[in-house]
């Protein structure tokens, strides 16, 4: 395993006419280490990638290995991009047999056909296999090569859930074996499981980089207790009582969201709703997730979910009807009947 940073990129600059796809973006990843980009549609993820392999042309300076992208050695690199269509009318093994061909030294087809899950779909035209097999047999051509440096942009969309996992463990299992993963994913939970380190790109500028850890720190916001109420009255006399015990509240429909609630204020929330006598059916707490950095750093909201700090706070803050705050589904926490 080398040392030092195996992928660097110094002031990058990309424009398409009036389009600003990179702002000036520098980074560094390490050897063995899994970096995950992240930022909406358009931010400029797959054209970073592009630069960094050398598939298009950037102001700046990109070097992989020490060296301008284009001149790396490509039998030590792997790229899944966003868009790749291998021919049709070959099948999994023969995809391996052929791009494998492209190399001195390629991996043995039955070793990577097991690492994808497609050893049971070896010999299916490529045509015939469902959206997540294609992406499997994608997967399986960016590790042909064995390489040092893998670059996959989204490599898990349209894979079901138990198959993502399995290749989360093959990543997980390469980079531990030193290969250094750049990964671009819409799927929080993705980063958040994987990456070392995860850098979030909104309007090609790289606004934050950090551990997911640190980034949710930062830039997460507070834990929170979701109380489930059971009609208007209970929601109101509810919210009553959560303020009065002291705690920053919001109001959704049939539910109110109690913001910074630490383990330790639970039994004092709890306690202030039985106190006052409020009926509620459900109690939810959930400390905040990748997702969460994401919506705050983009401003980009889920259909569905609430605005943080948007909508009525004492009950004083107009604009906000009871009933239009909503609250996404419970990524993370426990429940407990009230
Ligand atoms: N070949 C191109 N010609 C013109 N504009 C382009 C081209 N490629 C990308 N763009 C523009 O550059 C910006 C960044 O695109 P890019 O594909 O890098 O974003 P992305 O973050 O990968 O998006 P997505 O999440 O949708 O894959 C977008 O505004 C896009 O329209």
């Amino acid at each position: 395993m080398s040392e030092g940073p195996v992928v660097t990129a110094t002031d990058l600059r990309k424009s398409y006419g009036d389009t600003v796809a990179l702002d000036g973006v520098s980074l560094s990843v390490d050897a063995g280490e899994v970096f995950g980009l992240i930022g909406p549609n358009g931010a400029g993820k797959t054209t970073l990638v592009r630069a960094l392999t050398g598939t298009t042309a950037v102001e700046g300076e990109a070097r992989t290995f020490g060296v301008r992208p284009a001149d790396a050695d490509r039998s030590r690199v792997g790229l899944l991009p966003q868009e790749f269509s291998p021919p049709e009318r070959l099948t999994p093994r023969e995809l391996l047999a052929y791009y494998g061909g492209l190399y001195d030294e390629s991996r043995d087809a039955e070793s990577v056909l097991a690492d994808v899950g497609l050893s049971d779909d070896a010999d299916t035209w490529y045509e015939e296999l469902s959206g997540g097999q294609k992406r499997r047999a994608c997967v399986g051509v960016a590790l042909v090569n064995d390489p040092d440096l893998l670059f996959l942009d989204e490599p898990t969309t349209g894979i079901d859930p138990a198959g993502r996992r399995d290749l989360w463990e093959l990543l997980e299992g390469l980079a531990a074996g030193g290969t250094t993963v750049f990964l671009t994913s819409h799927s929080m939970d993705e980063v958040e499981a994987l990456a070392d380190r995860v850098g979030l790109l909104r309007d090609g500028r790289l606004v934050a980089v950090g551990t997911p850890a640190d980034l949710i720190g930062e830039h997460g916001g507070p834990a929170r207790l979701v109380v489930g109420t059971a009609d208007p009255a209970a929601t109101d006399a509810g919210a009553e009582a959560i303020r009065v015990a002291g705690f920053r509240v919001e109001r959704g429909e049939g539910e109110l969201v109690v913001e910074g609630v630490t383990p330790a204020d639970l039994g004092r929330a709890v306690a202030a709703l039985d106190d006052a006598g409020v009926a509620f059916e459900s109690l939810t707490w959930t400390e905040p997730t990748l997702e969460d950095v994401y919506l705050r750093l983009t401003g980009e909201q889920f259909e569905g979910a609430f605005t943080p700090g948007a909508s009525v706070v004492d009950g004083e803050e107009a604009g906000t009807e009871p009933g239009e705050g909503e609250v996404e589904d419970v990524v993370a926490g426990s429940e407990v009947d009230g």
